[in-house]
C-alpha cells in the first residue's frame, strides 16, 4: 500500500487506465476543444474524511495520450506523490463532489449544448427536465419525473465556486453546470459517472433544440 494506505499500486494503475479510456471515447466526440474539461477517479476507499484520486494534469491536450496526464491527489486537492505535474486547475470542485456524494469517479466537459442552456436558464438558477425518458439514466423510475440540475456562477476564482457547491448541490442529481462554462457528472464508478454524462448531454441538447422550435 502507498500513502498511508489509502490505496495500492495497481489500485493506481487500474484508475490511470479507466481515465485514459474514457478520455479517449470523450475526446472522440469533441467533448474537450481546446484543452477544456477534466476527469477523475477515485483511488482506494473513503478511509474515515480521507480519499485519494486520479486526476487529468492542467492543461492537457485531452485528445493525446502522453506519460504526463494524470496525478494522484489527497482530498484536498494536493499532490500526494512526487510530481512536477499540476492537477487540473478545477480539482477543488472534484475534491467537493467527491467530499458530499461519496462517488467513485467525477467527469467535466464542455460542449456548446450545456454553455448555451446554462445561459438559457441562469436567471432560474437551474435547467428543468420533465418526462424524458433518459431521465431514468439516473435512476429516477418515476412516472414524468422532474428535475432540475443546477446552474452555479463561473467565478474565474475556483475556491469560490467549490463553497457554494455544498449548498446547490442536488443529491439525486449527479451533476451540476457552471454557467457558460460546462457540466461536472459523477457517478459510483467510471461506467455510471459516463453514463450520466451522456445523458445529461442528451437532456441539454434535447433542451436545447426545444427552445428553438418554440421561437
Ligand atoms: C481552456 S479551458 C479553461 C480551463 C477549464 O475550464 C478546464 O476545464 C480545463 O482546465 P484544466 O486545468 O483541467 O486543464
Ligand atoms: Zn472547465
Amino acid at each position: 500500500m502507498s500513502n498511508d494506505s489509502l490505496y495500492t499500486l495497481e489500485q493506481r494503475q487500474q484508475a490511470f487506465t479507466q481515465l485514459r479510456e474514457v478520455k479517449s471515447e470523450l475526446a472522440a466526440r469533441g467533448w474537450f476543444p481546446a484543452t477544456s474539461g477534466n476527469l477523475s477517479v477515485r483511488v482506494g476507499d473513503f478511509a474515515g474524511d480521507r480519499f485519494a484520486f486520479a486526476v487529468t494534469s492542467s492543461g492537457k491536450d485531452k485528445s493525446k495520450h502522453t506519460s504526463e496526464d494524470y496525478l494522484i491527489v489527497d482530498g484536498s486537492g494536493r499532490p500526494i506523490e512526487a510530481t512536477t505535474l499540476k492537477p487540473s486547475a478545477e480539482t477543488l470542485i472534484h475534491c467537493e463532489i467527491y467530499r458530499l456524494t461519496g462517488c467513485g469517479a467525477v467527469f467535466h466537459v464542455h460542449t456548446v449544448f450545456n454553455n448555451i442552456v446554462s445561459e438559457l436558464y441562469a436567471e432560474q438558477g437551474s435547467v428543468p427536465f420533465q418526462g424524458v425518458e433518459l431521465i431514468k439514466a439516473f435512476n429516477i423510475w418515476e412516472e414524468n419525473a422532474r428535475i432540475e440540475v443546477p446552474i452555479l456562477p463561473n467565478y474565474t476564482d475556483i475556491p469560490r465556486i467549490a463553497a457554494l457547491v455544498e449548498e446547490r448541490i442536488d443529491k439525486s442529481v449527479p451533476g451540476i453546470v457552471l454557467r457558460n462554462h460546462g457540466i461536472y457528472a459523477w457517478g459510483t464508478n467510471v461506467f455510471e459517472a459516463k453514463r450520466h454524462l451522456e445523458a445529461f448531454e442528451f437532456l441539454f441538447e434535447y433542451a436545447y433544440r426545444w427552445k428553438a422550435l418554440n421561437l
